[in-house]
Formats: C-alpha cells, structure tokens, sequence
C-alpha cells in the first residue's frame, strides 16, 4: 500500500541521496556507470578511479565491438606486471634482482641499495617536474649499469639469481598472459629494466607466450658470458616515447591494430602508445602504488583508469575479458 504524504518525501529524500552521492563519487573521480559494472564487475572494485566514466565506456565499447583482431597490449613491466610490494615488503624491480651475492659482491650490493635510496624517491616526487627529473633518472641508471658491468655478471647465473629473488607477477596474471595469447593479441613490454632478467621472470612464471614483444635494456655479455655493456639505446622511465618506439613500429604482429590496451605504473608510461600508427582507440589503465595522495590527482588526470594500491589483475583481465567476448578475432 503506498500512502501518498509518506511516499511522496521519501522519494524525495531517495533523490537527494542518489544526486549527493554521484556528486560525491564525481568528486573523487570514481563514477562507474551500472553499463560498465554490469559488463565488467571488476570495473566498481575499490581500487577503481576515473576522470571520466563516460569516455572509458565509449572507448571499452568501440574495442568490444572491433574485437580481438584489432587489439593490441603495450605494458610496462616492473611494478606494472609485477607486484609493488608482498606481506608488505617491497618487491624487487629487474634491476635490484640483479642485487644478488651470486652476481654481485657486498660492497656493490651496499652502493646499488643507496642509490635505489637517492633516486627512487626522486622519480615519486611529485613536486618536481619530468624536466628536473630526466637527468637525475639517467645518473641513476648509468650509475648502476656501470656497476654491473664492473662486477662482470655471468649470464648462466641469472635464472637462479631470479629464483632466489622475491620477484612476483601480479595475481591473476596468468588469465592475463593467457588469455591474451588464446585470443591471438600481441602485447608489447616496454620496459625500463632488464630485459634479459624480465625475460627470465615471465618464463619461470611459464607465461611467455610467442605473442609477447620485448623492448627493454639488454646486457651484452661476451664469449664467455660474462657482462661487458649494456645493448643499444638506453631506456630509462621517461623517454619510452623516443628510440624505443622506432622499434615498436617495426613489429609486424603489431600493425593493423588500432586499439590499444595501455598498462603502466608511471606517467612516462603514456608515452608507450606513440609508436602506433593511426590509432583508434587508446585506453590507458595506471596502477598508483606508491604515493597515492600525493600523485592520486595527477594520475587520474593522466589515465583513463587509474587502479590505486591494487595488487592484482583483476581490472584489466575483466575489461580484457569484455573487449575480447565478441568474437570477432580476425
Ligand atoms: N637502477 C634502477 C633503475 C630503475 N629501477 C626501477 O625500475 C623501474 C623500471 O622502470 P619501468 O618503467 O620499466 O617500470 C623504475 O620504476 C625504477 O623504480 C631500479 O629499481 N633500479
């Protein structure tokens, strides 16, 4: 029975709660329309940030409706693919798992560890600017990589250097890297680390599958395995969107995929799709590990989606799930 002078406020009130919490949620960017959490639930995790619900599902929409065959991944891979931190303890990115006493001697161990000390929060700080940045993250890099060098590593000691580290994928990658190579995707890893040693990682997870393409910094080792230089250009957090790209162009399995899936951890990681010729749709997905109220605002004006302290896959395996559900795998 409704009783109309009850019912009447009560709608009212209904309303005015309904409009103060979408104000709310817009507020603080985390908006997902009932379209977008009915086809892919993942989407009202509380992970989940957003700038604008309504581009992110017309974007998801348009990739559904081209399906697989015109879809490509480009990710980034330390703190991206990886876990940022287990049992709250850091996870080692590809560079500090070559931070081991079988590769290296304990002073070098002492000077990698300052150094990740001096310039890692150097590379979070979210008052300085990219400009200030760049010089710094080539210092740390050069740094380190000439320390290696010196400590001539031995290439047949790298997959138990791997083994032994604390190294993890994040959960859910498996349906990830799976589903990816069953619906027959490309997914390119531009990475600032190690390639030899993401390679390594992504193996010993049994995930590396032949649609994946790596562009990363690559050791040199000579005729007898040990390290004498790092290959080709270097690439560190903000210049993806140079040499590496060139590269990235090249690849075959890439063309003709307009759409693109972007996964990063970084801000430099946006530069990751500038290699794709006449894209379509772009859709960027930011994993804020570290930080989080510092950099939450710069993030969510940056990427599409940003996922805040999440350690899982579980976002974009369901937009995955969804963009790849229709069939059309060309
Ligand atoms: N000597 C170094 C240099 C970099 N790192 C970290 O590795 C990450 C690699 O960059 P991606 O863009 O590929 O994720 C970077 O975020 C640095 O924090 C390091 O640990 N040691």
């Amino acid at each position: 029975m409704i009783i109309p002078w009850i019912y009447t406020p009560v709608r009212g009130i209904l309303a005015i709660w309904q409009q103060l919490t979408k104000t709310l949620e817009k507020k603080n960017g985390s908006l997902v329309s009932e379209i977008l959490r009915s086809k892919i639930p993942e989407m009202a995790n509380c992970s989940v940030l957003m700038r604008e619900h309504s581009r992110v599902e017309e974007t998801i929409q348009a990739m559904q409706q081209a399906g697989a065959g015109s879809l490509q991944v480009i990710s980034d891979f330390d703190m991206t693919l990886t876990r940022f931190a287990h049992n709250g303890k850091r996870v080692p990115s590809t560079h500090n798992i070559l931070n081991n006493r079988l590769l290296v001697n304990e002073d070098c161990t002492k000077k990698i560890k300052k150094l990740l000390n001096t310039y890692y929060p150097i590379e979070i700080d979210a008052r300085r600017s990219v400009e200030e940045k760049v010089p710094l993250m080539v210092e740390w890099w050069i740094k380190v990589h000439e320390l290696l060098i010196q400590q001539r590593i031995r290439k047949d000691l790298l997959s138990q250097a791997v083994k032994e580290s604390s190294t993890m994928l994040r959960d859910g990658y498996k349906v990830f890297f799976d589903r990816l190579v069953e619906q027959r995707v490309p997914m390119l890893i531009l990475s600032a680390g190690v390639g030899d040693v993401l390679e390594e990682v992504i193996r010993q997870n049994h995930v590396f599958h032949p649609n994946i393409h790596i562009i990363s910094n690559y050791m040199d080792f000579d005729q007898t395995g040990v390290l004498q230089a790092f290959k080709g250009e270097l690439i560190h957090i903000f210049n993806k969107g140079e040499g590496a790209l060139s590269h990235a162009a090249g690849l075959r399995e890439l063309q003709g995929r307009p759409n693109v899936l972007l996964l990063g951890d970084s801000l430099g990681d946006l530069a990751m799709a500038g290699g794709v010729s006449e894209p379509q749709n772009v859709l960027t997905v930011g994993f804020l590990n570290d930080q989080v109220d510092e950099r939450k605002e710069s993030y969510i004006n940056s990427f599409d989606i940003v996922l805040v302290k999440d350690e899982t896959m579980d976002v974009p395996n369901g937009i995955l799930r969804y963009i790849t559900s229709s069939g059309n795998n060309k």
